[in-house]
């Protein structure tokens, strides 16, 4: 399979102006994605408990999607609701090392280094604090981002009203772009009728496919033709979707009848099919991300690999990331998660947002986790990868035209270090041990025909309720109104208990309509109380608790970018989304203006 072609040269990326703000009209980023949510159960880490979330009425609830998120990506519809920002953000900021703030979003295309936002002594810093960024002074700074907070019925603390599954995202105007993705079985609030109705036709869904399973092994015997029993399978899965959610789910729940690649990689029948038709789709996804072997190789499975490796110093991150420039990735088929190695405490300081009660009980142990139709996995080469400019506001981004993955998370998750163990490159962007240190929206574009961006972090307490309140609007406002973003890569430390913040943060993204995939970081940490078993006991623990909103889990990972762990996994998938994003005709649609 081919891994997206580059549109344009990168000199006419650079040459082209950068975007004016066309927010709101793109209905989301991942619509186009061929994704599926899917009702596959996996396995279920065990982990001691698992977290309570919200204070809010336990509206079990409902697909939220981050499934649905994840597959279907919408952004809310213009006059759509979206709920205030949840967390509270922190200002952070990659490595301002050579290029210009955006702002320039000058036609210029390299971004003059820009006096270090905080900087130090590291070289030019490429990122600059938000205000001073160009788009600042576009006025976006400082003001209340058009984004959520501007919107009505925008809260910067996330809750969401109970029985918001009504806040069912809106179409999007005309949007000429497959609306697979989009569909939202079920949103939040809903209740525990609902709930109990998404487990039934999880079941039957799952029933329905062994049966058609069954069927088609016998028939290959018989030499009967098994498309009927794959009809009933289907019929089976949206029946009980309908029950459950309605007729969107039940179309992303015919997604489970489909075939499938197995956990180890035994190819299904359809693996390589092209995206489009529920038929021809692969409906794997990813080994290790959500398909029905994910389970057994999870995270958790991960560990026992690495687990032994001793953890290092956070400045000696760079040092110890796998991948130089250029190097073949290697893994992307088959070692499946990675994993882990152990060792020290976490930074602290960069959290407020209070860990998660955690309690466990009587949860099952099964995790619904979204399925994407995906290709398959595939190794992925970084060849080049470039810091392009740095701003404050989606208007001053660049030009839509390659499909964009961003990485947001709380202060010092290592959000910058993920770009850089991604990339291979040790100072790409810019990591620091204080929490903070990104500060705008930084563009990296990879091998020409992809952007990576860096965003500042969210619950840094010290940067007071103004500065987190800059950062959140405008980071918000980018995930709700960047045409081009196919994927938020949502980075949670797997070395502490579930925090509150990256739940909420998850819970915003998803009613939103903001595709994300979880990426559980600092796998490696070791320090006294912090084992493999313990860390995987948070990994759990987060899912568990997200849970109790979502109907079905987002993809997710675990990874280390001390160690390098999980690289080629999520350059793989980053691939097959890219693919399908292409694939979608989003972006043509986007270069065409309908976006
Ligand atoms: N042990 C370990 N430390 C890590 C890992 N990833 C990041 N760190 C450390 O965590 C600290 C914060 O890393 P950053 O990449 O700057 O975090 P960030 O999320 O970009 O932080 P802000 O930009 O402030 O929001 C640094 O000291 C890193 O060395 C990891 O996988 N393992
Ligand atoms: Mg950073």
């Amino acid at each position: 399979m081919q891994l997206g072609m580059p549109c344009c040269s990168l000199p006419a990326l650079h040459q082209e102006r950068i975007l004016s703000g066309r927010r709101a009209s793109c209905s989301n980023a991942a619509s186009h994605l061929p994704v599926a949510p899917q009702a596959s159960r996996q396995s279920a880490i065990h982990s001691g408990g698992h977290g309570r979330l919200h204070s809010e009425p336990a509206t079990a609830g409902a697909a939220r999607g981050s499934t649905v998120v994840v597959a279907a990506a919408g952004r809310p519809a213009p006059g759509g609701k979206r709920p205030g920002p949840p967390g509270k953000g922190s200002p952070g900021g990659p490595k301002g090392t050579k290029g210009k703030p955006s702002g320039s979003s000058g036609s210029s295309a390299k971004p003059k280094p820009k006096a270090p936002g905080g900087g130090s002594s590291r070289p030019p810093q490429r990122q600059q604090p938000a205000s001073s960024s160009r788009s600042s002074a576009g006025g976006d700074a400082g003001r209340a981002g058009p984004g959520a907070a501007s919107k009505p019925g925008l809260s910067p603390k996330m809750p969401r009203p109970a029985g918001s599954s009504a806040e069912a995202p809106e179409q999007p105007p005309s949007s000429a772009l497959s609306r697979l993705a989009v569909a939202k079985p079920m949103t939040r609030g809903s209740s525990p009728a609902e709930l109990r109705a998404v487990a039934a036709a999880r079941d039957a869904a799952d029933a329905a496919e062994a049966k058609a399973r069954k069927a088609k092994s016998s028939s290959a015997t018989s030499g009967s033709d098994d498309s009927a029993a794959a009809a009933a399978a289907a019929a089976a899965a949206v029946a009980g979707g309908a029950v459950a959610g309605g007729p969107l789910l039940g179309r992303l729940m015919t997604a489970n009848t489909l075939p499938r690649e197995g956990a180890d990689g035994a190819a299904s029948s359809s693996s390589s099919s092209s995206s489009g038709s529920s038929s021809g789709a692969s409906a794997l996804a990813l080994k290790g991300l959500a398909g029905p072997g994910a389970a057994s190789r999870g995270p958790q499975q991960a560990d026992q690999e690495g687990a032994e490796e001793e953890a290092e110093e956070h400045e000696d991150l760079d040092e110890d990331a796998e991948g130089e420039e250029g190097e073949e990735d290697e893994g992307a088929e088959g070692d499946g998660f990675l994993l882990v190695a152990d060792e020290d405490a976490g930074e602290g300081g960069a959290h407020d947002g209070g860990d998660v009660d955690v309690d466990g009980e009587g949860e099952s142990d099964l995790f619904p986790e979204i399925q994407l139709n995906l290709p398959p996995p595939t190794k992925v080469k970084v060849k080049a990868a470039e810091y392009m400019q740095s701003c404050v506001t989606v208007a001053d981004c660049p030009p839509p035209r390659y499909p964009e993955f961003a990485v947001i998370g709380r202060s010092n998750v290592g959000k910058s270090s993920l770009i850089n163990m991604l990339t291979g490159r040790k100072d790409l962007a810019l990591v620091s041990k204080e929490p903070g240190k990104t500060k705008c929206i930084n563009h990296f574009i990879i091998n020409e025909n992809w952007y990576l961006v860096d965003l500042p972090g969210y619950g840094f307490a010290k940067v007071g309720f103004q500065g987190r309140q800059q950062f959140e609007t405008f980071t918000k406002e980018y995930f709700t109104s960047r045409p081009n973003l196919a994927m938020v890569l949502l980075l949670v430390d797997a070395s502490i208990p579930p925090q509150r913040i990256d739940l909420e943060y998850a819970n915003w993204l998803t009613d939103n309509e903001v595709p994300f995939t979880i990426v559980f970081t600092k796998a490696d940490k070791r320090r006294k109380g912090l084992t493999a078993a313990v860390r995987d006991s948070h990994v759990t623990a987060f899912k568990r608790s997200l849970l109790r909103d979502l109907a079905y889990l987002p993809p997710s990972l675990l990874t280390s970018a001390a160690r390098g762990l999980g690289r080629g996994e999520l350059l793989s998938f980053i691939a097959g989304l890219r693919v399908a994003y292409e694939r979608s005709g989003r972006l043509e649609a986007i270069r065409q203006g309908m976006i």
